[in-house]
């Protein structure tokens, strides 16, 4: 079967004027994703600016302006659905901070669309961003190799960039990459077939992305549930009831399953899953669910609950590839509040391990210092243990970030080795 109504998140990535505005336009304009009002809108506008047809660029412009007067958002999300799946894009902007954006918005991406001009072929941005998602292990790379119709279509130009991206791509981790020779401008293999490139055998880019299978990108075999809050009778009007609230990391957790508590290694087993609209048999990822348990436990926030047979290792110690999203760089040996699911311990970067020179993936064992945009091995110590698996095995419990308590800014993202 395939999962064709599953969410499907993805990211785009590429250099300026690669053509990102003008692909997320030809995806929804194409696709009729966008309201007729919307739509009427973006032609008058189109019209104006003495367009012929419309302006692509004009479906994201709305986020551009929000991302310009705010700042505070560095991804902006669209949603759009087709009769096959629904979508999430993170937008991504492509100068200037592009690690930290494309770590906020693809860490939690199915699939990551990097974007190649033709007419350049593979640059340092593209190897960039491919490893960045090779590191966030974003399971699915799409390379849209755009601009087609500047190259005549070649399908020489095209496979030249294949060879490129297969030649440095060859060193990183990622399982399943596609290629697409497109013309986000004309609409080449975007949501229609291009009529210009015969030549090319495999599906646009739309119809890609809604067949693309991900269930089984998800973890159901490790079940993890971070309690974000207790819920006590009396207070908070639950009469007799005493569950633990939260989301399910991965995993599924079912109704008599033996659980462990963790860090306090307490066993019991699951009384009862509940929801506002009931209860339920079984609960798995991302379900936001309430347990209760047949004993009864201290259990606090951060805390977690896991099936008695399968632990998570609970650790202060941590290896983590760190990705400093921050101005500042790092003060050595500074303390840090470290976000770890609905955990927070104070952490102290003890040890940078090594940096990775993005242009050439080599480690530079000498360079320590944490600043802008570099991603580094760090080894982490925290005051308490928490509950980790590897990132590769669990992108949720595998994950943390860190925050500066005077400034209360995130600093870095990390995942743990
Ligand atoms: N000929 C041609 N031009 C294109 C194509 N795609 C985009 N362009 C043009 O390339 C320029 C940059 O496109 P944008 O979509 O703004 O590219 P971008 O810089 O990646 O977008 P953002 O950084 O997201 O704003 C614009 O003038 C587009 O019209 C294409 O397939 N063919």
């Amino acid at each position: 079967m395939l999962d064709n109504n599953q969410l499907l998140r993805f990211t785009t990535a590429g250099s300026v004027d690669d053509g990102k505005s003008t692909l997320i336009g030809r995806l929804l304009y194409d696709s009729k994703s966008i309201f007729e009002d919307q739509l009427q809108a973006i032609e008058n506008t189109s019209k104006k600016k003495g367009h012929e047809g419309v302006d692509l660029a004009l479906f994201t412009d709305g986020l551009r302006d929000e991302r310009e007067q705010g700042i505070t958002i560095d991804v902006a999300y669209r949603y759009f659905t087709t009769p096959k799946r629904k979508f999430i894009i993170a937008d991504t902007p492509g100068h200037i901070q592009y690690t930290r954006n494309m770590v906020t918005g693809a860490s939690t991406a199915n699939a990551a669309i990097i974007l190649v001009d033709a007419r350049h072929g593979v640059i340092e941005q593209t190897r960039r961003h491919s490893f960045i998602a090779s590191l966030l292990q974003i399971p699915h790379v799409i390379v849209c190799i755009n601009k087609m119709d500047l190259v005549n279509f070649s399908e020489e130009a095209y496979n030249k960039v294949i060879e490129q991206f297969e030649e440095f791509s060859s060193k990183m981790l990622v399982k399943d990459v596609r290629f697409i020779p497109i013309s986000a401008l004309l609409g080449d293999n975007v949501v229609n077939r291009s009529q210009n490139m015969d030549w090319y055998q495999g599906a646009p880019l739309l119809h890609t992305l809604e067949t693309m299978h991900i269930s089984s990108d998800i973890n159901k075999v490790d079940a993890r549930f971070p309690v974000q809050t207790v819920l006590r009778p009396q207070r908070d009007g639950f009469i007799d009831y005493r569950g633990y609230a939260g989301r399910v990391a991965s995993g599924v957790f079912r109704k008599g399953d033996e659980v462990t508590i963790m860090p306090s290694g307490f066993n019991s087993k699951i009384k009862s899953i509940d929801t506002l609209d009931g209860e339920l048999e079984e609960a798995f990822a991302p379900m936001s669910v309430s347990i209760t348990l047949e004993d009864d436990i201290d259990i606090s926030r951060g805390d977690m609950i896991v099936r008695s047979n399968n632990k998570p290792e609970a650790s202060q110690d941590l290896e983590v590839m760190l990705c400093w999203l921050h101005n500042d760089s790092a003060k050595p040996r500074a303390k840090y509040t470290i976000k770890h699911t609905s955990n927070e311990q104070k952490a102290m970067i003890k040890e940078v391990v090594y940096k990775y020179d993005i242009n050439t993936l080599e480690r530079n064992m000498d360079d320590k210092e944490l600043g802008m945009n570099d991603i580094s091995k760090v080894k982490i110590r925290t005051t308490k243990p928490l509950m980790v698996d590897s990132y590769r095995e669990n992108r949720t419990t595998g994950s943390i970030i860190l925050v500066d308590d005077a400034t209360n800014e995130t600093v870095a993202a990390g995942m743990i080795v």
